[in-house]
């Protein structure tokens, strides 16, 4: 019956066997994809929408690349919606973000599930549910996101019709009491309409996925969260850090990441771009730690973190229990340090210019010279970061 009105469907992609994707290999998840969508094709389903959600949310947060990569190659997918990121917390408190080109928006819940397919079984009586609708949790939902995405099951549609039922009164009661204008849009709309309004969650924020237990049971099995640092070696640049690093790496116990070709040897994870490689990335630089090595300390060591302002938030999100080490030494002797180091690789306004003028420099200097100035004495004001730390 449902595929005789196929034209008032639109369909996006779950997966076949409704399997996490994170269980399947990626050939098997590739394949469940095209399987689902070729559905939809066979039966003249609408198949533009650009967007999918995983099964039981695996994969989304905390991100299974693969899946990401599955998504953009095979389906071409823009959006999708998640409530587990940060957490699976009231609904306020849920956030988006923007992982490799697929906006992620924040999934709010119906209280419809798998198994609350009749009204007189609903749990804890009917009553629960209609007062949720009438002033409860959902109605309040409506009030306090923008942009409300609800998913419920199939059986839903079936059986009762909660779906119908609850969504049809959910939107008679918000009309009849609020002066709110509800309205519909495709998940692209809705999602650029979402970041416009909250372009401060665009970037994502990575968290140790073992640190919360409805994250770790959605980790791909053949992961795990011992290739995180247990401290990191800020800086700032030319205080000593590279001998710091070499001493450390000589104790059996202390072990550090692999050279970064694109970085010269530091990861530089937390405060440039690389943050939006994702976590599977930055792991990839750690040892994964043999069983019977017995305790074993991860550390990293980027210099530049010491001076950005972004690293702070971000580290305390991925490694809330990390030591934080740092060297200081006269920051006249660190700027003069730095300005010889540039000077050494080539660095054309530190050849143009001399260590006196670069720091003589003011507002009417070249901005060449204010630039490098403010990239060799920035660093040194060490009470202004050490605050942000
Ligand atoms: N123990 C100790 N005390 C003081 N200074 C020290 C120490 N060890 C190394 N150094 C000097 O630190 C400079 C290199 O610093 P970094 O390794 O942090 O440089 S970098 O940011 O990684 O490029 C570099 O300074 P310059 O000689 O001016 O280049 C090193 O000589």
């Amino acid at each position: 019956m449902l595929l005789e009105r196929s034209s008032e469907f639109s369909w996006f992609g779950h997966m076949w066997s409704h399997a996490q994707p994170h269980q399947l290999t990626v050939a098997t998840m590739q394949a469940e994809m095209r399987q689902n969508r070729d559905f939809a094709v066979a039966h003249n389903i609408s198949t533009n929408t650009n967007y999918s959600v995983a099964p039981h949310h695996s994969g989304v947060y905390p991100v299974h690349e693969p899946l990401y990569e599955a998504w953009r190659k095979l389906l071409g997918i823009q959006v999708t919606s998640t409530e587990e990121y940060p957490h699976l917390r009231p609904v306020q408190a849920r956030r988006g973000f923007i992982y490799k080109g697929i906006k992620v928006l924040p999934r709010q819940l119906c209280g419809l599930f798998t198994h609350t397919v009749f009204l007189d079984q609903y749990p804890g009586g009917k009553q629960v549910l209609i007062n949720s609708i009438q002033g409860g949790e959902l109605f309040q939902t409506i009030l306090s996101t923008p942009v409300s995405i609800f998913m419920t099951h199939l059986s839903n549609y079936g059986n009762d019709r909660l779906a119908l039922y609850t969504f049809e009164s959910a939107v008679k009661f918000t009309q009849c009491w609020t002066n709110l204008q509800l309205k519909t849009e495709t998940p692209q709309m809705m999602a650029e309409r979402y970041f416009k309004m909250y372009p401060e969650e665009e970037d994502p924020v990575w968290q140790n996925p073992c640190n919360d237990k409805r994250h770790r049971d959605i980790w791909a099995p053949n992961k795990t969260c011992n290739r995180l640092p247990n401290f990191l070696v800020i800086g700032p640049q030319k205080t000593g850090t590279t001998a710091l690093y070499t001493f450390l790496s000589m104790h059996p116990s202390i072990m550090s990441n692999s050279n970064s070709d694109s970085t010269f040897e530091e990861v530089q994870f937390f405060n440039g771009n690389n943050y939006y490689r994702g976590l599977d990335w930055y792991m990839n630089f750690f040892p994964k730690p043999a069983a019977d090595a017995g305790p074993i300390y991860l550390f990293e060591k980027s210099a530049t973190y010491f001076e950005s302002e972004v690293v702070p938030a971000r580290a305390h999100a991925l490694l809330p229990n990390a030591k934080i080490i740092t060297l200081l030494l006269s920051p006249s002797r660190r700027a003069y340090s730095w300005y010889q180091h540039q000077r050494a690789h080539g660095d054309a306004a530190s050849l143009n210019y001399s260590f006196y003028d670069v720091a003589r420099a003011n507002v009417s200097s070249p901005r060449a010279l204010r630039s490098l100035q403010h990239r060799c004495l920035n660093p040194g004001l060490y009470a202004r970061h050490l605050g942000d730390t």
